[in-house]
């Protein structure tokens, strides 16, 4: 199956088009390329193509305008986020709804140990250096609230909220590691508190999963800087109070299995 997604891939873009497959999701194929879409002059970027391929097992008809509809409204909400002050997004480049392709910039870059420099690889990296790199787990996690509190304050929620989809990048000039959100395939415009404390809940789920010797920790930086994002108290106080509902429901369900 995936094998002949990629050749459908290679025949849309050219069977000399340099792209290297990253990630297969439920949803789409993710492949990065050094080579901008219509403009072989940008040599020194690094591109990332998003393709949500065809699911066979929906009505063509409803399938092409299903894609259709995604891939607008994650290009939709990337446009408004590369003009939000203050947020660290990927960049849109380019995008073909019709056929399901969203071209953005490349985030990240590779830790030392080799890995992506996803916030979850970041924080297994330094799960055992614990003393070492504390104040930069710190310093990263309060960036990481900031950027999520940012999103929150512009009404904007991002709908899949896990470390995997928080990528850390270095600033070029200090070599200072900037927080960046990835992933807007759920996301969109939302008022409701409920939204947002949802989005909180996940990432704290999500923390607590897969580095449970030091989540509290890490939740707290997260939470100190979200709340410091925030001008208006009175905003903070109903999505923090609908958060802590939210974790109540999230309990009672885990108690009933
Ligand atoms: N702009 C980007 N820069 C760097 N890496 C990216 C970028 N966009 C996506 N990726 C990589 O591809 C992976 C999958 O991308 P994304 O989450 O957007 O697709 P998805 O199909 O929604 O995936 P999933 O179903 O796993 O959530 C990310 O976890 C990340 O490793």
């Amino acid at each position: 199956m995936s094998t002949e997604i990629i050749s459908r891939v290679k025949e849309y873009l050219g069977e000399d088009f340099p792209v290297r497959l990253i990630s297969q999701g439920a949803e789409a194929l993710v492949f990065e390329t050094n080579q901008h879409p219509f403009n072989p002059e940008v040599k020194t970027e690094e591109f990332i193509i998003k393709y949500r391929p065809f699911k066979n097992y929906r009505h063509p008809q409803i399938d092409k305008t299903l894609t259709k509809k995604r891939t607008v409204a994650e290009c939709r909400c990337l446009v408004k986020l590369n003009n939000m002050k203050g947020i660290n997004v990927p960049h849109l480049v380019a995008s073909d709804p019709y056929n399901g392709y969203i071209w953005q910039t490349k985030i990240g870059e590779q830790l030392p140990n080799g890995t992506f420099s996803s916030l979850k690889n970041f924080l297994w990296l330094h799960n055992n250096d614990k003393d070492a790199y504390l104040s930069t787990v710190e310093e990263v996690l309060i960036k990481v609230g900031k950027q999520i509190g940012i999103l929150h304050n512009n009404q904007y929620i991002h709908g899949d909220l896990t470390s995997s989809n928080i990528v850390l990048q270095r600033d070029a000039n200090t070599g200072i590691w900037d927080a960046y959100l990835i992933d807007f395939g759920l996301s969109g415009y939302s008022t409701m508190v409920e939204d947002k404390g949802v989005d909180l809940y996940v990432l704290e789920r999500a923390i607590m999963s897969t580095h449970s010797l030091y989540a509290d920790k890490y939740n707290e930086w997260i939470m100190q800087g979200y709340k410091e994002s925030f001008d208006n108290q009175d905003n903070l106080k109903q999505v923090l109070k609908r958060f802590e509902e939210v974790r109540q429901r999230g309990r009672k369900r885990s108690m009933l299995g």
